[in-house]
């Protein structure tokens, strides 16, 4: 039986009064047969960590040096020493802002020393999906944003820019192959026990049949991780179909 890893990410949302959806979601994950991650505002990872010390918290990004003169930048240690545990990098929203492949490369090896458990993004754009390129696309990307040494705890999370809060999800044949060729590439670099998660317009009645595919081992949320009744919708989802047999435990 595997563990899915459920991941939220709240994006640019959040303040102090968040706390208490923190602490409802993390009562919603007290249980051992699942991983569940919230990667909030870097401002409130400090506090989030320290009110739900069994919720693994997590940040979304950042600077690919360890410190230097870099005004307004937070480094991996730095994001760490708040209490974060795992680090999104390389989201098409932050490629979007101005990170191209070699400074993603760069972000997840500055966080892997960090001693953060990376999730690390990738995703064709509308145009690549229409002209049949997602799958080489996406190989191209992830080749392109690993860097030369990796150590453990690696996630790669598909989330194709299309598909990201526009309630739509790729059909299952699309899924298939990208994520076929993801694990190509992280066969290729010797770490086929990466955990590979879909994201994009992930909602509560979605989950089922995502996380019944035995290519997913998770999933991350954006939207729908906001609000914690329907982040634990998720999350129960997912609790109750680690009853079923999946045949590929990957951790
Ligand atoms: O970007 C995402 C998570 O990182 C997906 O966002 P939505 O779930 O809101 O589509």
């Amino acid at each position: 039986m595997t563990h899915p890893l459920i991941v939220g990410n709240w994006k640019m949302h959040g303040d102090g009064a968040w706390l208490d959806r923190v602490a409802a979601i993390a009562g919603a994950v007290a249980v051992p047969q699942i991983d569940v991650a919230l990667c909030v505002p870097a401002t409130l990872i400090h506090r989030a960590a320290t009110i739900a010390p069994g919720l693994t918290i997590g940040a979304q990004d950042c600077h690919w040096a360890a410190t230097g003169a870099h005004t307004g930048a937070i480094s991996a240690m730095m994001l760490r020493e708040a209490g974060a545990q795992v680090m999104i990098l390389g989201h098409s929203e932050r490629r979007a802002a101005g990170d191209d492949d070699a400074h993603v490369a760069a972000k997840v090896a500055a966080a892997q020393n960090a001693g953060l458990r990376v999730i690390l993004c990738v995703g064709e754009s509308a145009a690549e999906r229409d002209d049949g390129a997602a799958t080489a696309r996406v190989r191209a990307q992830l080749i392109a944003s690993l860097p030369e040494r990796l150590t453990a705890g690696l996630t790669i999370a598909y989330e194709p820019i299309w598909a990201i809060g526009r309630g739509v999800i790729p059909s299952p044949v699309e899924i298939t192959s990208v994520v076929d060729g993801i694990r190509s590439v992280l066969t290729a670099r010797n770490v086929a026990n990466a955990r590979v998660l879909y994201g994009g317009s992930v909602t509560a009645a979605a989950t089922r049949d995502l996380l019944a595919r035995t290519d997913i081992d998770g999933l991350l949320v954006g939207a729908a991780s906001l609000k914690p009744a329907t982040f634990s919708e998720i999350i129960g989802a997912a609790i109750g179909l680690t009853n079923l047999d999946r045949p590929k435990p990957r951790l």
